[in-house]
């Protein structure tokens, strides 16, 4: 099932039990190779939310501003993006060019995401495909300008967003977390990946 919010397409459940395990299993592989970190926000605030990446570049953020970075702030390059992931890109998105940035975001029981706009990246044509694992979020849409009316959804395991045409510059975040809603991790919370060609 697709719902369509303020054109974020929205794919329920589009990854069975069975997919997000294997996705789970992958992303093991990754997070050893690129452990997770909490980067501080311009303002010097630490992120509520730990972060990592696989691809080309990863997303990053300290005092000079947000940037993408070609290696783990440990020096070590950037894990490749699993198959998996890139095979859901393919099909929810149908695109030839593939992201080249899988940001990981790693949501304990009271970690959020402030309303926010992915504006980092050199060509907005492209989409940002969103993933859904663990603990349900609730996720916050607003306008293409900050402020104003917004609406908001409950994100469960395996739903898959894509952020494209007009809704690929609106402002979104997430609330919270519904903690322990989830069984799929062991230690709990949730992972979103959020891809993104960056060039
Ligand atoms: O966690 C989510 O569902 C959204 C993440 C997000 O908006 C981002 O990483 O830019
Ligand atoms: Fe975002």
């Amino acid at each position: 099932m697709v719902l369509t919010l303020r054109g974020f397409k929205i794919h329920k459940e589009l990854l069975d039990p069975t997919a997000q395990e294997a996705l789970v299993e992958a992303l093991r592989n990754v997070l050893k190779a690129a452990p997770l970190f909490r980067p501080d926000t311009p303002y010097g605030k630490p992120m509520s939310v730990r972060m990592t990446a696989a691809g080309t570049y990863g997303w990053f953020s300290d005092k000079s501003g947000y940037k993408y970075i070609p290696a783990h702030p440990n020096g070590q390059p950037w894990p490749e993006i699993p198959s998996q992931v890139l095979s859901i890109w393919d099909s929810v998105t149908g695109l030839e060019r593939r992201p080249e940035c899988c940001l990981i975001n790693y949501y304990g029981p009271d970690a959020k995401m402030g309303m926010h706009r992915d504006h980092d990246e050199a060509d907005f044509q492209w989409p940002v495909v969103s993933i859904s694992l663990g603990d349900a979020a609730l996720f916050r849409i607003g306008n293409t300008t900050r402020g104003g009316k917004t609406e908001s959804i409950w994100l469960q395991s395996g739903d898959v967003v894509v952020m494209g045409g007009d809704a690929r510059l609106c402002y979104h975040g997430v609330d919270r977390i519904r903690a322990g809603s989830s069984t799929l991790l062991p230690k709990g919370g949730r992972i979103n990946l959020t891809l993104r060609v960056v060039d």
